[in-house]
């Protein structure tokens, strides 16, 4: 049975996204067979895999929101052993359609469970924000990875994020565990990294990944090539960290 990772972090651009798709990809190198999914209404995993918009004919809204079959839905990418399932700006509205509906918070982890079977892992990249999506990842899920940047403040709306982890736990998901907590964008140049290394170390314990991600240049311009770093360059600091982190959620389990 496959483990389901949320990557989640309502708080906007500490690299949710980027440690998704490169995750993702870096699990899939190491030989996993892995699915993206993209629960972003901003599509930026989907495009950053390298998916066109254009050529996206169903995705997560209609599991979402009409009960579409997940096997529909899903498209190789072209990564090896990596699949997706895509979003598209349709999805911004689904926040809202789900309100009414039936077992609202459910349906991601139920369509999710008709293809546990095929992935040795999913990863959903969750939107900014604590509302019915993310909602929908963290039920779905086996554990949820928190992104940190290394900035001032960082730990700042965290505690809302494990208020919400809490409750998902309390009505939602028992099984739910925290999967670690990820140092993303580190400046290495700056004392400030590692005072927010130290803080965050303090209020998380071992629950801090050992991989810290650094600022990296060709992590920001590997999506707009549509391809994960693994594909982009290689050789760069930017994979060498995140096939260490892929290594480092395989050791743990
Ligand atoms: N380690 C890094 N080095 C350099 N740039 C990075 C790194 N990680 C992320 N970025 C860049 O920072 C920006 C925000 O990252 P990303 O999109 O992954 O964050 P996010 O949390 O998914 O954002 P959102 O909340 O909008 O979904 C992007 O332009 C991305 O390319």
């Amino acid at each position: 049975m496959g483990k389901i990772i949320a990557i989640a972090n309502q708080k906007g651009g500490v690299g949710k996204t980027t440690t998704s798709v490169n995750l993702g990809a870096c699990l899939a190198y190491i030989g996993k067979r892995v699915l993206l999914v993209d629960v972003d209404p901003q599509g930026n995993a989907t495009s950053g895999i390298g998916i066109e918009k254009a050529d996206v004919e169903h995705c997560i809204y209609d599991i979402l929101v009409d009960d579409a079959d997940v096997k529909d839905v899903i498209k190789q990418t072209a990564v090896e052993n990596l699949d997706i399932i895509p979003a598209t700006i349709q999805l911004a509205g689904a926040e809202i359609e789900l309100v009414p509906t039936i077992s609202r918070e459910v349906r991601l982890k139920r369509a999710l469970e008709t293809v546990k079977n095929e992935y040795d892992y999913m990863v959903i990249d969750c939107p900014p924000s604590l509302g019915l999506l993310t909602i929908n990842a963290l039920t779905a899920s086996d554990a949820v990875l928190i992104p940190v940047q290394c900035e001032y403040y960082a730990l700042e709306g965290l505690s809302q994020l494990l208020n919400t982890v809490r409750l998902v736990q309390k009505h939602l998901n028992t099984d739910l565990m925290i999967e670690g907590v990820l140092l993303t964008m580190l400046d290495a140049r700056t004392n400030l990294g590692i005072q927010v290394i130290d803080e965050v170390k303090k209020y998380f314990q071992d629950k801090v990944y050992k991989t810290i991600i650094p600022r990296n240049i060709r992590l920001s311009e590997a999506p707009s090539h549509g391809q994960p770093i693994i594909i982009y360059d290689p050789r760069s600091r930017g994979a060498e960290v995140y096939l260490d982190l892929a290594k480092e959620v395989v050791v743990n389990g």
